[in-house]
């Protein structure tokens, strides 16, 4: 596979399958419209998988992770230890990711892009982890690029073949999950650098950052795109000078679901910015994004209207990992339950609009 071939194959949405399902929503013993955007969830869910009575059964949330050069500006709480340390609480189930996968039966993927530190390999756990790393940590952006083009090509593939892997298990919808101490830095300048948007609006707080440190850290990004000057007409360019092995990886990775047709949970920060990626590799992939929730991050909603998503859930979460998709994923089963599993007026003897 080839990111030409992976970009290609992405289909329009089932536009019969959308009037069948809608049509259905119509049937169902409600006020039509009342159940407002679980109506719209069931009838896009129908769209992307050509089903009118699509169902979720498998459910996979796919947590790439990745480290990033730019920590050495300081623009992180965190020391980078914490990406290994927390890709190994995801493989023996410790983690917030877990908790909810289990809560809505899905099964959580862990995939190391790039994370710098070596994971231990005799750990029977450890087995479980997909070794796909390009590198160990991207350069750092307010210095050169993060990567060179032919790395983010490889990114992109490898959370492609993360999916393919999965689709032979299993999967009904992707839910896209991250880790990487100083991910927000690069997701931010992913968001600058297609929007256009000054980067003291954009960069947020991450895992949390004082006043100071906020500051310092719109300038970091600043740095990071005049040093590099990335094209917002080309995504991979703004991928490799600005971005992450785990935002390609998640890039890929939806790529890879639209072009079987399956729905894609986008988690909040670092996967929305891997959706702009994917949306300016393929605008074609925008139809099978569904936004979880919206992140506290700042700069979250200026890319969220740049994708022109909106988001499902505000529980003002800021964690990653893939939590807010996970809890989406439970809002698109119960849309799609909904419209199999509800009586029709006719069924029902219920009385119509008078
Ligand atoms: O998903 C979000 O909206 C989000 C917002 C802030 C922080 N995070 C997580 O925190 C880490 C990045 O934060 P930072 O401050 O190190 O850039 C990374 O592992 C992310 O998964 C995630
Ligand atoms: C503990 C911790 C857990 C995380 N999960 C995602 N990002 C994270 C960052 C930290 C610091």
């Amino acid at each position: 596979m080839d990111l030409e071939e992976l970009i290609r194959r992405i289909p329009p949405l089932d536009e019969a399958a959308m009037a069948a399902a809608r049509a259905r929503q119509n049937r169902l013993t409600k006020p039509p419209g009342s159940l407002g955007r679980l109506e719209e969830l069931a009838v896009q869910l129908a769209g992307i998988t050509g089903q009118a009575l699509p169902r979720i059964q498998h459910k996979v949330i796919a947590v790439m992770a990745g480290d990033h050069g730019v920590v050495a500006e300081g623009v992180s709480a965190y020391p980078q230890a914490v990406t290994a340390q927390m890709v190994a609480n995801f493989l023996r189930g410790g983690a917030a990711i877990n908790v909810l996968a289990r809560h809505v039966d899905a099964r959580v993927v862990v995939a190391d892009l790039g994370v710098a530190t070596e994971l231990p390999d005799q750990d029977p756990l450890a087995r479980a982890l997909v070794r796909v790393k390009v590198a160990p940590g991207t350069g750092n952006i307010a210095q050169g690029p993060a990567m060179s083009r032919e790395q983010a090509v490889q990114a992109l593939l490898a959370g492609a073949q993360v999916v393919e892997q999965e689709l032979a298990r299993g999967l009904d919808i992707l839910a896209t999950g991250d880790m990487g101490i100083g991910n927000t830095t690069p997701s931010a300048a992913i968001a600058a650098a297609f929007t256009g948007r000054p980067p003291q609006e954009i960069v947020g707080r991450g895992t949390g950052l004082d006043e100071a440190g906020l500051a310092h850290k719109a300038e970091v990004v600043r740095r990071a795109l005049a040093v590099n000057r990335p094209s917002a007409e080309d995504g991979l360019d703004v991928l490799a000078k600005v971005g992450g092995f785990e935002i390609g990886g998640i890039a890929g990775a939806m790529l890879a679901a639209a072009g079987h047709r399956r729905p894609v949970m986008v988690d909040g920060f670092i996967s929305t910015a891997a959706a702009m990626v994917a949306v300016a590799l393929a605008p074609q992939v925008r139809p099978y994004l569904i936004a979880a929730h919206h992140s506290v991050e700042q700069g979250h909603g200026i890319m969220l209207e740049w994708l022109r998503l909106q988001p499902l859930l505000k529980l003002e979460m800021r964690l990653g990992e893939g939590t807010g998709a996970a809890l989406g994923i439970s809002l698109a089963e119960a849309a799609c339950k909904l419209m199999a599993e509800m009586a029709t007026f006719d069924e029902a003897g219920v009385s119509e609009r008078a």
